[in-house]
């Protein structure tokens, strides 16, 4: 893969579309990610999200447009090589994990690329491991068996298995859909973690919920039908205006010490 400057964007997308049949599924979206920026990208059921990040990540080829990821060219690079720097978590992911796998040996598999990793994992492995799981404070389940961890021990697990490949943007895809509100809290913490660390990726959160933007999000993408309908800085962005027209529905943000909320308004 090129090695490019510090300061060149980490994401370009430019005009991209991807249409399958008659439908349109991404138009014209143009988006760029710089280094030190963590993302948010919002908008109703079906209008893209997926299809945007399975475009990145190389799983759906784009009917035109531009893709320039960590300095590499769509089209130019082999993408199996450029997703090696990219994490992805996603629900997707769940059920290729063996039910008897321990928590260590599936975050090691993230170090080698790989799911059902059979090989021999070192101790260096191991010990880098044990420090990812307790950075996403669950150090304590680094032995226990995939089947018996409960759904925000495993979006964990899956949080420190793509880093453990040291990716340079971590894609977390509705993480925390399937949590409950302990859960959840505690998931949000760790990504808090995640966005803090100055050495550590850029972060993509795709999400449904405003209350799961944490402090360390900088920018945000609203989407619809497609379309990108705002991007920017996260607290420009994330404005009533904005977030009615994603949504096609009259709806209020708020920011409070607490976090964002937003409300429907009725009538
Ligand atoms: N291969 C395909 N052929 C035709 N339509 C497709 C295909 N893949 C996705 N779609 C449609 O494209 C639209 C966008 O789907 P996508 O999964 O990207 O939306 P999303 O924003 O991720 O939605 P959600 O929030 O519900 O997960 C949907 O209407 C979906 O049905």
């Amino acid at each position: 893969m090129p090695t490019e400057p510090e300061s060149t964007p980490l994401l370009n997308v430019s005009r991209l579309n991807v249409a399958r049949g008659t439908k349109r599924l991404l138009r014209d979206l143009t988006w760029s990610i710089q280094p030190g920026e963590h993302w948010v990208v919002m908008g109703p059921n079906g209008c893209g999200k997926t299809t945007l990040l399975r475009s990145l990540t190389g799983f759906i080829a784009p009917s035109s447009g531009d893709i320039t990821l960590l300095g590499a060219v769509y089209g130019e690079t082999d993408w199996r090589e450029v997703r090696q720097s990219v994490g992805l978590v996603s629900s997707s992911l769940q059920p290729h994990i063996p039910g008897g796998e321990i928590a260590l040996e599936t975050v090691i598999s993230g170090r080698y690329d790989q799911l059902d990793f059979w090989g021999e994992s070192t101790a260096a492995d191991e010990r880098a491991a044990l420090a990812l799981l307790r950075k996403l404070h669950v150090g304590a389940i680094a032995r226990r068996e995939w089947a018996y961890l409960s759904q925000g021990e495993r979006q964990r697990v899956l949080i420190a298995r793509a880093l453990a490949a040291r990716p340079r943007l971590l894609i977390l895809d509705e993480p925390c859909a399937g949590l409950d509100p302990v859960a959840r809290a505690e998931f949000l913490a760790a990504m808090n973690g995640l966005t803090d660390d100055v050495h550590g990726p850029a972060v993509l959160l795709v999400t449904h919920h405003v209350e799961e933007i944490t402090t360390g999000f900088t920018h945000a993408m609203l989407m619809a039908k497609g379309q990108s309908v705002a991007a920017g800085p996260l607290r420009e962005t994330l404005n009533n205006t904005n977030l009615s027209t994603a949504f096609a529905a009259p709806l209020r943000i708020r920011r409070t010490a607490k976090g964002w909320h937003l409300t429907s308004v009725s009538g």
